[in-house]
């Protein structure tokens, strides 16, 4: 159901990165209570602005790799919890695009998320007493077809609508619902250049981008409106400044 920003409090894991950043920013046009930055990005002048933008949010920012030991992710999560007493969503974002990097990508773009997914639900599963809570996980378009030439990246991103889509039809049992936003090609770092698995497209970002693509800020204002939305179970696709939620076609039903 749709979900009022005001006095809630988000983690947003790589909220500075390219499309980070900008939602970090559209999220501040809310009066949030808290916005907890994590994120391997460190860029203390970047917090110092952010904070500027709505003094009546506080923004934390804390380092953090995806890619640790669960048990740390929980370390790191009960000092949050303990300083906030109540988290209301926790936003995964991050991610890397280079099929040179297998291990790193899969270890980033799916093992982080998940761990980072199972490590809140300590604090947030109705079954320990927890209050539940909202994932909102960073997909990609690659997560419905992919970008073939990038099969390791795209891999990781249908893994990771899938995993978001488990999680929301547990939503009954854990409390904690769940939905991806699923970027179409938005402009940033992350898209300029990058490597194809075993180099079948040298210029597989080239090809890509003479394409349409979107802004940072148009993918920050869809990503925003996805997240007051708060759909369980939502497939937001987000391309080209527009926002759409995906019916997935059902092909087997576990039946149970
Ligand atoms: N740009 C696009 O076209 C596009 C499209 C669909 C999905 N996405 C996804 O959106 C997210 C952001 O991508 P972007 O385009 O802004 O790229 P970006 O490179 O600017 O941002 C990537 C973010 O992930 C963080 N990150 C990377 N490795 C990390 C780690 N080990 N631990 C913690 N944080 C880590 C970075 O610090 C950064 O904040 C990624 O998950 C990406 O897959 C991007
Ligand atoms: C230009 C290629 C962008 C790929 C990222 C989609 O998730």
């Amino acid at each position: 159901m749709p979900l009022s920003l005001t006095n809630k409090n988000v983690i947003f894991v790589a909220g500075l990165g390219g499309i980070g950043l900008d939602t970090s920013k559209e999220l501040l046009k809310r009066d949030l209570k808290n916005l907890v930055i994590l994120d391997r990005i460190n860029n203390p002048a970047v917090i110092t602005e952010l904070q500027k933008i709505n003094p009546k949010v506080t923004v934390t920012f804390i380092p953090y790799d995806v890619t640790v030991p669960i048990a740390e992710t929980k370390k790191l999560l009960k000092t949050i919890f303990d300083k906030l007493k109540t988290v209301d969503i926790l936003i995964n974002g991050a991610g890397i695009l280079d099929d040179h990097k297998i291990e790193a990508t899969i270890a980033v773009n799916y093992t982080g998320l998940v761990n980072t997914t199972t490590a809140i639900l300590d604090f947030w599963d109705i079954r320990k007493g927890g209050p539940g809570g909202i994932i909102c996980n960073i997909g990609s378009v690659t997560g419905f077809n992919a970008i073939y030439q990038v099969p390791v990246y795209s891999g990781t991103k249908a893994a990771v609508v899938n995993f978001t889509s488990s999680l929301a039809k547990l939503a009954p049992i854990t409390g904690v619902t769940a939905y991806t936003v699923n970027p179409g090609i938005t402009r940033t770092t992350l898209v300029h250049k990058f490597n194809s698995w075993l180099d079948v497209e040298p210029k597989v970002a080239e090809k890509l981008l003479e394409h349409p693509t979107q802004t940072t800020q148009e993918c920050a204002t869809s990503f925003v409106k996805a997240i007051e939305l708060n759909k369980n179970g939502g497939l937001w696709f987000l391309d080209k400044g527009t926002l759409e939620d995906i019916e997935w076609t059902k092909h087997w039903d576990s039946g149970i």
